[in-house]
């Protein structure tokens, strides 16, 4: 088994949002390793930071996304801070990744809202927000093969996108 594609993308990206609606249009079952690491942890990602730290997140991250690499039939959406692991980007370099991109400014908009994403829980989110992105961006590329911009397209616009790119 493996992803017909797996989504990577910044915060607000719509990995979550899209990889679903994408799923529904193809039939195909939807996976995202953060509701699965919530699942299997019986607590939130939240939870996770505060009593046991980020790198203790990220290697639950890492091999929840090892796991689905190889046993995910669908279309499968990693957490954002997936692809810092460097295991992880070489085990994508073996699959058909859709990076999904977000400006500052949209990005921060559709997170500001929520308390749920502890990286962005600070006092200056929207400089972290900015911080991330800087750093991430060339990462993200580097795995991903399909990029799609979501700022200007709503969900259903995005799905579009993808999949004229994984059509071709
Ligand atoms: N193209 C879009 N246009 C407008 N709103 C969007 C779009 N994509 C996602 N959203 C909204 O932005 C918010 C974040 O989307 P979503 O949870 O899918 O992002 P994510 O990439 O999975 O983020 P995270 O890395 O935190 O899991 C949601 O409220 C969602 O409805
Ligand atoms: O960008 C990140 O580092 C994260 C994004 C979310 O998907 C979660 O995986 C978690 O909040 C960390
Ligand atoms: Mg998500």
């Amino acid at each position: 088994m493996t992803p017909r594609a797996v989504i990577v993308g910044p915060p607000g990206a719509g990995k979550t949002s899209v990889g679903t609606a994408l799923a529904e249009h193809l039939g195909v079952p939807f996976l995202d390793t953060d509701a699965k690491i919530v699942a299997d942890q019986g607590r939130s990602i939240g939870d996770i930071f505060t009593t046991d730290g980020e790198p203790t997140f990220r290697a639950i991250e890492e091999q929840a996304v090892a796991d689905a690499l190889v046993n995910h039939d669908g279309i499968l959406a990693l957490g954002g801070g997936a692809v810092l692991s460097a295991a992880t980007r070489e085990r994508l370099a073996e699959h058909r990744v859709v990076l999904l991109t977000v400006g500052l400014a949209e990005g921060f908009r559709r997170t500001g809202m929520s308390t749920a994403r502890p990286l962005l829980a600070g006092v200056n989110p929207r400089a972290t927000f900015k911080a991330l992105l800087d750093e991430r961006m060339p990462i993200y590329r580097e795995v991903a093969a399909v990029e799609v911009a979501t700022d200007d397209l709503d969900v259903q616009g995005v799905v579009k996108e993808v999949l004229a790119h994984l059509a071709g």
